[in-house]
């Protein structure tokens, strides 16, 4: 049975009362907690930094933080980063000019290292690196904001990531990232994701473990 996992996006969290939020969601049953890092520079927005999310382990935070850097260049961040204490570490290939070093020094610094795409990217960025990847992220939006529609277009590429990472034989999460609902979360993990980041879809909701057991019964069925 494939090991699901669920991670909130915080870009969706109040800000204003963060801890509590994470806090929140993970006793509401989340698996991870999704750190969105954005700069005004690769993305059109500008969020969080690594003393944000050390602040966040000093206050107690144990679950694995998934750190999806949405900056350029991402070397200094990534060890800024590490220090903070990420769990997951990913970037977008087109931010580094050495992507096989990048991942390389992630993992170097004792964290899990990932790629994103962005939805119009295809897989040949990942194909000559899959040796080094702990995880494979997919946008199925365009970085930058959350709230937006899940485009249809990344189950087909969700199909051949799934393939591509199952023909390697090695141990690489399949993530997924924008538009997530519990209505269409089925259709993606048949698709092949097996790690779901979800922002407005639990923050926006009244009650967040009925919006995550919505999640996780969705993917029983
Ligand atoms: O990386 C992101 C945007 O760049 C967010 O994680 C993502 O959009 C999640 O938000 P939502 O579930 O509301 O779509």
């Amino acid at each position: 049975m494939t090991d699901f996992k669920i991670a909130p996006s915080i870009l969706s969290a109040d800000f204003a009362r963060l801890g509590e939020e994470v806090d929140a969601v993970l006793e509401a049953g989340a698996d991870w907690v999704h750190f969105d890092v954005m700069d005004n520079h690769y993305v059109p927005n500008l969020t969080i930094g690594p003393m944000v999310c050390q602040a966040l382990r000093k206050h107690g935070v144990e679950a694995p933080i998934d750190v999806h850097l949405m900056v350029e260049p991402v070397d200094d961040m990534i060890r800024m980063f590490a220090d903070a204490g990420a769990t997951y570490i990913t970037f977008h290939p087109e931010a580094s000019r050495h992507v096989d070093r990048s991942l390389q020094l992630i993992q170097s610094l004792g964290c899990k290292a990932g790629l994103v795409l962005n939805p119009a990217t295809g897989l040949d960025s990942v194909r000559y690196v899959v040796d080094k990847l702990d995880m494979l992220l997919l946008m199925s939006v365009n970085p930058g904001f959350g709230g937006q529609k899940f485009i249809p277009a990344t189950l087909c590429k969700l199909r051949e990531a799934r393939k591509l990472i199952d023909d390697s034989g090695l141990d690489i999460r399949l993530e997924i990232d924008g538009g997530v609902t519990r209505d269409n979360i089925a259709e993606i993990a048949a698709a092949g994701a097996d790690t779901f980041v979800a922002g407005s879809a639990i923050f926006n909701a009244d009650d967040y473990a009925e919006a995550i057991t919505a999640m996780r019964s969705a993917l029983k069925n």
